[in-house]
């Protein structure tokens, strides 16, 4: 049994094939500069809830047993998996690659999740596509994200809570503008009836998505 867990990818070493767009090298710049507070700050941000919302997604993804462009980031994931002594963390193997040109031949996974991934590539009906691909026909993927809300009230809370707490919290690391740049990507993400269409669009039998977290975050389960 196969999986990928996408945006901290799998791959020692880069294989880029493709040149990043230049707003791809900011994020990818960005992340590096965000990766060594990230976790803990995501802890102290959502009060431990991401853990429950991630463990939510790889279990929507029908995995049973099995990438990021982020070099910190996969340094970073990579350095932690030995200090957790379960054996699960031990089959990993950890590949730096691009979610736009996954260095994977088709059909080559038993299932995929992606944990806020989606909405920081730059291309998301591409990113969708190679998923697609590199997915072994009846397997699933689980898309976690913050949820592009059509509730008022929630999206006013959502926004409430990335001016009032998130941003200026992120000040204190002097990642003010990192964390400024979460609304505006929430802006430009996709609603979930969006979602599901784009994963139709691109071939998947079958897609929902799942509100999650009173609404603030969100997560796509599609079937190939
Ligand atoms: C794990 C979470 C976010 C990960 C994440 C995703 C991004 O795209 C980023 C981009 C730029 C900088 C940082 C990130 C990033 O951390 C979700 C939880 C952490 C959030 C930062 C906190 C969001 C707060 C909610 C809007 C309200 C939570 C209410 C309640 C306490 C659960
Ligand atoms: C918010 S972090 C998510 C990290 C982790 N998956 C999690 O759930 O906390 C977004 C990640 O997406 C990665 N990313 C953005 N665009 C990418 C791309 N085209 N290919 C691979 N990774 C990408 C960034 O480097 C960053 O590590």
């Amino acid at each position: 049994m196969v999986s990928l867990q996408l945006s901290v990818p799998n791959i020692v070493g880069s294989r880029f094939k493709r040149r990043p767009v230049r707003c791809a090298v900011e994020r990818q710049e960005l992340f590096n500069r965000i990766a060594p507070v990230y976790d803990n700050l995501n802890d102290l941000l959502s009060l431990g809830q991401h853990r429950i919302w991630k463990r939510m997604a790889v279990s929507w993804s029908g995995l049973v047993k099995g990438l990021d462009f982020s070099k910190e980031q996969l340094s970073i994931a990579s350095s932690r998996q030995y200090l957790l002594s379960k054996a699960c963390y031990n089959n990993i193997e950890w590949v730096e690659g691009d979610a736009l040109d996954l260095p994977f031949s088709n059909g080559y996974f038993d299932a995929i999740t992606m944990g806020y991934g989606l909405r920081n590539v730059v291309d998301k009906r591409q990113a969708m596509r190679e998923m697609f691909r590199v997915l072994k026909p009846g397997s699933r993927v689980s898309i976690l994200d913050f949820n592009k809300t059509t509730q008022l009230l929630t999206a006013m809370f959502q926004e409430w809570m990335i001016d009032n707490v998130v941003v200026p919290t992120a000040t204190v690391y002097g990642l003010a503008k990192e964390y400024q740049y979460l609304k505006t990507s929430i802006k430009e993400f996709l609603t979930g009836e969006e979602l599901e269409k784009l994963a139709l669009e691109v071939g998947f039998s079958k897609a929902r998505h799942y509100e999650i977290g009173g609404g603030l975050m969100g997560n796509l389960v599609a079937t190939r």
